[in-house]
């Protein structure tokens, strides 16, 4: 593509060289940069993408685009100085990938949890009236049922892009993706064209990026004045209600959702059991049955918000009904890991204080036996919910094993005193396992018949996170490994 054509949308402040150039490819990783690729040099949080320019050009970058005055010695190269790199970065991928999110029907989730379930759900449900649908959130991408794993929830703005090009050419004409509040703030979705917006809900976390509630709620708040056609929101939640006073303005329909405030989409006759939930569905177009196979209050909120869309987009309720049900679980998420004997073990990805309260009062509706939870908390992320999260599982375990979830560059024996700290205010039956291994062999061991063992924090992650190492860990099969050696 001509560059000059490439930054024709740009906020630019100066240009230095010529734009008659063609681009074959674009980076914000010197690392990744090819011949005549445009590089974007990012001011990041750990480092200056403008320290690695020369890298770049030496790799094969063309042209430069810069937020910073720089000094380069080849004449040949073409530097653009913006007002904003990463704004910049969104614009020139969307373009370069011929605006994909224009040719598709774009629905972002955001909220603290639920965001993945809620995908699959939509998914699910879209599949089941035709509708070609691809995802992308925390397992990665999913396009044309091939998954393609990702770093984040939210990837950058160029990943972005490229992956709803394939999915326009893969001929999917619904994209349901994640929006985390990182991605919101860090400018990776402004050029996608969204046509729906989910809130799921907001409670504590990443304050360690943040640093307040009320900074964490702007970022999310900014989907919902990015969408197209509608809005679907959980009004039972705090800020859901501050979410639909604030757009109320805005000249697009809200769809509200929710069990106990009065709603457009709700859930009534709910009955709970071991292996899901079932609710009557209820829609200004009528109501059905729902026998959904994810245990939870959590989980009717995350199929009102999933039936919502459906709704929207006038599927009827018999394939809603179909799409809701149709879905088994989602990896990690309420998974249970077969065993041949009388105890139970959940693998769930809950890493908040909210996520363990839902989970665990999930498993409180059904337990016969004791709850033991396996958790920890995450390294380098929001210190503020480590105590809230040992208090909030204190609460409901009747045996508690503090061990490590990706410690990064912390000590796990400091983390875990961190969590401790909120056990100790609520339970005393607790010990410290800092090997997560460990941890769970522990559990086994010593499980009691219908015991319920929930080993929580690391759902579909099949890793660990030790410093900048990523070591494979995997939940399910170090628990049937544990198991076999039970039985031999
Ligand atoms: C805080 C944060 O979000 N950081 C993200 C950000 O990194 P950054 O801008 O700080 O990058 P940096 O490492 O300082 O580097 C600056 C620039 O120099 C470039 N560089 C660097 C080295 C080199 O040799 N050459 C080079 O060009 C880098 O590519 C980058 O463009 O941009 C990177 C590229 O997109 C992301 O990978 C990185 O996510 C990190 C890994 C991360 O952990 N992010 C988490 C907090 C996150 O985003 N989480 C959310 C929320 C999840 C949830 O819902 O719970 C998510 O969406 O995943
Ligand atoms: N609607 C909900 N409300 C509260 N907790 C939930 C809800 N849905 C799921 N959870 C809990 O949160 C965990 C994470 O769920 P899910 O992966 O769907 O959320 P997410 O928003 O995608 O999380 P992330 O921000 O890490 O991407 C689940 O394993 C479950 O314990
Ligand atoms: N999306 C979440 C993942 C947390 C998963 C947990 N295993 C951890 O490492 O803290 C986050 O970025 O906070
Ligand atoms: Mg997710």
């Amino acid at each position: 593509m001509e560059l000059e054509t490439l930054v024709k949308g740009l906020e630019i402040e100066r240009i230095n060289g010529s734009l008659d150039k063609d681009i074959v490819g674009i980076c914000y990783n010197s690392r990744e940069t090819k011949e005549k690729y445009l590089f974007v040099a990012i001011q990041g949080f750990k480092t200056d993408g403008h320290k690695y320019i020369e890298d770049a050009i030496k790799r094969g970058a063309t042209s430069i685009i810069v937020e910073k005055d720089v000094e380069i010695s080849d004449r040949n190269i073409t530097i653009i100085k913006v007002k904003d790199s990463r704004a910049s970065l969104s614009k020139v991928s969307s373009d370069f990938y011929d605006n994909p999110s224009k040719n598709m029907e774009m629905i972002g989730i955001t909220g603290t949890n639920g965001k993945t379930t809620i995908t699959y759900l939509v998914q699910s449900i879209l599949e089941c009236a035709d509708r070609k649908t691809g995802i992308i959130g925390t397992i990665g991408s999913v396009i044309n049922g091939e998954l393609k794993k990702t770093e984040n929830t939210t990837p950058e703005s160029l990943v972005i892009q490229k992956y709803l090009h394939d999915m326009h050419r893969g001929e999917i004409e619904y994209c349901v993706m994640e929006v985390s509040s990182h991605s919101l703030d860090l400018k990776r979705v402004m050029d996608c064209n969204f046509d729906v917006g989910i809130f799921t809900n907001l409670s504590r976390d990443h304050l360690d990026y943040h640093e307040t509630v009320e900074n964490y709620f702007n970022a999310k708040l900014k989907l919902f004045y990015m969408t197209g056609k509608c809005n679907i929101i959980n009004i039972d939640d705090f800020y859901g209600q501050k979410i639909v006073e604030k757009i109320s303005s805005l000249d697009i329909p809200v769809l509200t959702y929710g069990i106990r405030e009065s709603s457009d989409i709700y859930a009534t006759n709910i009955e709970y059991h071991s292996r899901g939930v079932d609710f009557v569905l209820n829609t200004p177009k009528g109501s059905i049955d729902i026998n959904l196979n994810i245990p939870g209050e959590f989980s009717i909120y995350n199929s009102l918000a999933a039936a919502s869309c459906g709704y929207f987009y006038g599927i009827d309720l018999e394939t809603i009904k179909n799409g809701l049900e149709a879905v088994k679980g989602v990896k990690g998420r309420f998974e249970l890991v077969p065993t041949d004997k009388d105890f139970t073990v959940i693998i769930d990805f809950a890493h908040t204080p909210d996520g363990l309260e839902k989970v665990l009062t999930a498993i409180e509706k059904f337990r016969e036996g004791r709850i033991v939870v396996v958790f920890g908390a995450g390294g380098n992320r929001d210190k503020t919910k480590r105590p809230i999260m040992g208090e909030t599982v204190g609460k409901y375990a009747d045996f508690l094993i503090v061990t490590s979830d990706n410690p990064r560059y912390e000590e796990p024996e400091k983390i875990i005193d961190d969590v401790v700290e909120g056990v100790k205010k609520v339970n005393d039956n607790y010990i410290k396992i800092v090997d997560r291994k460990e941890a769970i062999e522990y559990a086994i061991k010593n499980a009691k018949p219908k015991d319920i063992i929930l080993l929580a924090g690391k759902g579909h992650e099949t890793y660990t996170i030790i410093k900048d190492n990523i070591i494979p860990f995997d939940e399910r099969q170090i628990v049937l490994d544990i198991l076999k050696k039970l039985n031999d």
